[in-house]
């Protein structure tokens, strides 16, 4: 499937961008120094969109399902982001080209030159080329010859394709050698792939001894504030917390607009489950008839992309999707994105290979959406399991646990470690809490190993990861370490976090070109762009324009903005010169659904115009009709079919209305 625009014509990306230019939705910052590759600013439509997007969000997520919503910071330190292993391991693969030093991403760079010569061998074959349906074209791409391949390396290349998300470093450096793959540009084979990690780093505070980065996602903030979340919750489980907010990643070659970029808002949701009991979720049986399209694991891995449809309920009853929770948002997900105005058949599920999870990950399905950069990953749904809780429990010593209340008590014995804190403070100093965090955090083999040492020599030595030469040896009059029996009343557990994860950037983008279309104009061959917005989502939802610079209509253009204001409907005034017509199609293209004329027939009756910008079909009725019809667009309780069987047709044309204003 090639992208095209909502009304199926193919989509020509020159005159969407030069009309996201030309209306300011973004642009690129610090411009007239030359940009920065990456950094995007917002102008007024593209805030406007931000803003309705993420307040849906909010409704659907935060407000639907009682999130307890957090705003952390961005600054991090050092020894966070070391615990939640993104220092060692949030990196993408990167090689350079010897003759020109260009850095190349790997996998973009494996999968450009493959895909250029399947296009070339297409040609020599003449098979007719089309934009292929399924590249993920995320990397610039490489100039295709027309020269025939052997049919084997054709479906070698092509299984290396589809698992192109599944290879490491050394593999795409051996894949490079094999296929003897060289960057287009100079006719040179890249160096190895060497790793890259993606934080930008900096120092908090004057010292260089306070290093930190900024936060490439919300989420670890979120899971710090686990315990005082759940105390806040009253110990209720399930609960979901939820942030909206910049993440930044240093990409290595960051391109595609807004769809890769340095910079970038995220809406994420942790949501933390018992993991006994399969992790089931209450409102699963609301959404279990969702339908969703799936993309599988095994699919990818014989080298296809074909996708299948099935209910949320029967994906989760199959295994397809690992549990209900899991089931439960995706629909969710699914759900959010077509409220929003996203071209339902241009959305799949696509399940993560074995080795594209993120370090924490157990489970993890994409929402891709597919644009003319190809099937974009817009949010990422991960089962994290216990990863994050526990390192950082571990790190730190706090208790990131869930104590429930058993309906038996039951008995447990086990070794149990005390630590005399006169003793332990003074000789450990600094690195007491460390050293500690790492007894508590030892196992019970390790305990009883530990507890023999010291009945047998007095001392026991345990390795703690960052304290001197990484072994502490601890004399037996700084901790006791005793095998006892005890009753317990509540359990005690760790939960598991399904988080979905929102790029809005990479929303947006999408959202905007499945909304556009042109139609003609009459009488020229110019073609007039057109955003189909949902009136939630679009940045102003009501245009209103006066006939003519009559002062006359002055009165009726303030006092029906300060109405809809007062409503809370965003409205703006064009009393430009223009004729009628070149106003509406400046807001067709700004994706504003309705407007309002004011003219002559208004000074009498009080009756005004309302068009809508799909149709432009217009009705007339006198102003509180128009409001209330505004008003119930704008909520989507009415749909503009509605409308028109509630109020009169009106059936002068804009360019009529724009030849009687002459
Ligand atoms: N560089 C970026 N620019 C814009 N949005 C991004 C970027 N990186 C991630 N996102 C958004 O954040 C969401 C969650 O991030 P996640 O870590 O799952 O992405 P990712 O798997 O690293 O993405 P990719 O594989 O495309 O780099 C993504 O689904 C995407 O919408």
């Amino acid at each position: 499937m090639s992208a095209t625009t909502l009304k199926g014509q193919p989509l020509d990306k020159a005159v969407l961008d030069a009309m996201l230019r030309r209306r300011m939705f973004y642009t690129p910052s610090f411009e007239i120094y030359g940009g920065v590759g990456g950094l995007y600013d917002f102008g007024p439509p593209g805030c406007s969109l931000l803003t309705n997007i993420t307040d849906i969000w909010r409704k659907h997520f935060i407000l639907e399902e009682d999130m307890l919503e957090v705003d952390c910071t961005v600054l991090t330190p050092h020894e966070v982001l070391k615990t939640s292993g993104h220092v060692d391991k949030f990196a993408d693969w990167m090689c350079k080209d010897p003759k020109n030093g260009e850095i190349l991403r790997a996998d973009h760079f494996v999968e450009a030159v493959l895909e250029a010569r399947l296009k070339g061998d297409k040609e020599a074959r003449g098979v007719k080329v089309e934009e292929k349906d399924d590249p993920k074209k995320k990397k610039k791409k490489a100039k295709s010859e027309a020269i025939k391949l052997d049919d084997a390396l054709v479906q070698e290349y092509e299984e290396v394709l589809a698992r192109i998300d599944n290879y490491g470093g050394p593999e795409l450096g051996e894949l490079i050698k094999k296929y003897d793959l060289r960057n287009p540009e100079t006719g040179e084979m890249p160096s190895d792939p060497v790793s890259f990690n993606l934080m930008f780093q900096t120092t908090i505070g004057p010292s260089s001894n306070s290093p930190g980065y900024l936060r490439p996602e919300t989420a670890q903030g979120q899971f710090l504030n686990f315990a005082k979340l759940l105390e806040f919750n009253q110990g209720g489980m399930p609960f979901a917390s939820a942030s909206i907010g910049k993440s930044y990643r240093n990409e290595i070659s960051p391109r595609a607009g807004l769809l890769r970029v340095r910079e970038f808002l995220m809406a994420e949701i942790e949501h933390f489950v018992d993991p006994q009991g399969g992790k089931k979720h209450h409102r699963f049986p609301d959404v279990e008839d969702v339908e969703l399209v799936f993309l599988d694991r095994e699919t990818q891995l014989a080298g296809k992309t074909e996708t299948r449809k099935v209910a949320v309920g029967e994906a989760v009853k199959s295994c397809l999707v690992d549990n209900e929770t899991l089931g439960y948002f995706l629909a969710r997900i699914h759900l959010f994105l077509a409220k929003i105005g996203v071209d339902q058949s241009k959305l799949r599920f696509r399940q993560h290979m074995q080795n594209e999870m993120a370090h924490y990950a157990v489970d993890c399905w994409d929402a891709e959406l597919l644009t003319t950069s190809g099937w974009i990953e817009c949010v990422g749904c991960a089962d994290r399991s216990a990863y994050d809780l526990n390192v950082h429990a571990k790190k730190t010593g706090a208790a990131l646990v869930v104590r429930s209340r058993l309906d038996e008590p039951i008995t447990i014995e086990e070794w149990e470690v005390d630590v005399e804190k006169k003793k332990f403070g003074p000789l450990f100093k600094k690195d007491a809490k460390t050293v500690e965090a790492a007894l508590m955090a030892s196992s019970q083999a390790d305990r009883e190993k530990l507890a023999n040492e010291l009945k047998d020599n007095g001392k026991a030595t345990i390795t703690v990861e960052g304290y001197g030469d990484g072994k502490a040896e601890i004399p037996s009059d700084a901790i006791r370490i005793e095998f006892r029996k005890r009753v317990e009343h509540t359990r005690e557990f760790t939960p598991n976090v399904i988080e979905p994860s929102f790029g809005i950037g990479r929303i947006l983008y999408a959202l905007i070109e499945h909304n556009f279309w042109t139609r003609g104009s009459e009488g020229t061959d110019e073609a007039r762009g057109v955003l189909s917005f949902p009136p939630p989502v679009a940045p102003t939802k009501v245009l209103i324009v006066p006939l003519s610079s009559n002062q006359s209509f002055k009165p009726h253009l303030k006092k029906l903005s300060q109405r809809l204001r007062s409503i809370g409907i965003s409205s703006r005034v064009d009393d430009s010169s223009a004729s009628i017509g070149k106003r509406y199609s400046r807001n067709d293209e700004l994706g504003t659904p309705l407007g309002i004329t004011i003219d002559f027939q208004t000074l009498q009756d009080n009756t005004f115009t309302l068009r809508d910008r799909d149709s432009t079909s217009q009705v007339r009725a006198e102003e509180d009709k128009i409001v209330e019809a505004i008003k119930s667009l704008v909520d989507s309780s009415k749909t503009w079919a509605d409308i028109q069987k509630e109020l009169p047709a009106f059936e002068g044309q804009e360019v009529d209305v724009a030849v009687r204003e002459k």
